[in-house]
């Protein structure tokens, strides 16, 4: 796993649109070296905030929207089109503005989809289809997504994996259902720490005061069953975004970094 490296931007505001200009630069990248780029959205406050930026960036228009994969990091397991759905926000902030390819949007099922409220049976069926969109090279589990983002918590929990709850202790499969989150809604869907450490870049979201101790505790060597967030990690790349309020709580060791 990469070592994270942190970059803090003075407001909640800048860390968004320069984390929307950074998620371009990616997308444009890997669209000119492989012709398509693959993406992991999370949902929240920050991750939203991220998409209104991009939203109104205008070098949104150099990303080939029609060649790029969308998935999720996590879902709230409600009926389609429920306003607390992540893609429902998804939607609004960004995805309903662009070209995107519906066939690239891997949204996470709904408690009123094939599965009805089972959500052991919607958290297998997105694994099947990640593993369906991996190649030999994937080992058949998830696809290498370029940059797969996580909002933390201000419990530290990132996707739908909570301090202490079974599915932050998954080590064999991708996705899992979620009961009991002490966030609500209660039953949600997830990538797993084994599907999120498969990404290439893994990106951490921290705006405002409510995640400063957040921040701390997942950056000053906290376990990850306690802390989901010290878990998450890119096999190129680990970067935590944050704004100066998340950042206020950190190790003096961590932040600013030391001078030569
Ligand atoms: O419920 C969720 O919360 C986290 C963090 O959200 P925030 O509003 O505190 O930034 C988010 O990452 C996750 O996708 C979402 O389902």
């Amino acid at each position: 796993m990469s070592t994270p490296q942190l970059v803090v931007h003075h407001d909640k505001e800048l860390m968004a649109q320069a984390a929307a200009a950074r998620l371009i630069t990616k997308i444009v990248d890997a669209q000119a070296s492989r012709g398509y780029a693959s993406v992991v959205l999370t949902g929240g406050r920050n991750g939203n905030g991220l998409l209104a930026a991009l939203a109104a960036a205008p070098a949104r228009d150099a990303i080939d929207w029609g060649r790029l994969d969308l998935w999720w990091g996590d879902e709230r397991f409600l009926p389609e089109g429920d306003a607390e759905r992540n893609v429902t926000q998804a939607r609004a902030a960004l995805l309903d503005s662009v070209p995107l390819d519906p066939k690239r949007v891997h949204a996470m099922p709904a408690s009123d989809g094939p599965w009805g409220a089972d959500v052991d049976a919607a958290a297998a069926s997105y694994a099947e289809e990640l593993a369906r969109a991996a190649g030999p090279e994937n080992h058949g589990a998830v696809p290498t997504f370029d940059v797969l983002m996580l909002g933390v918590g201000p419990d530290t929990h990132v996707a739908s994996l909570f301090p202490e709850l079974p599915a932050v202790r998954e080590t064999e499969r991708t996705v899992v259902g979620v009961r009991g989150a002490p966030k609500p809604p209660p039953t949600r869907v997830t990538l797993t720490l084994p599907a999120i450490r498969a990404a290439r870049e893994v990106w951490l979201l921290a705006a405002g005061e409510d995640k400063a101790g957040a921040a701390a505790i997942a950056l000053s060597g906290a376990g990850e069953i306690q802390a989901p967030a010290a878990g998450a990690a890119g096999r190129a790349r680990t970067l935590w975004l944050l704004d100066a309020a998340a950042a206020s709580r950190l190790p003096r060791s961590l932040y600013p970094p030391a001078s030569p």
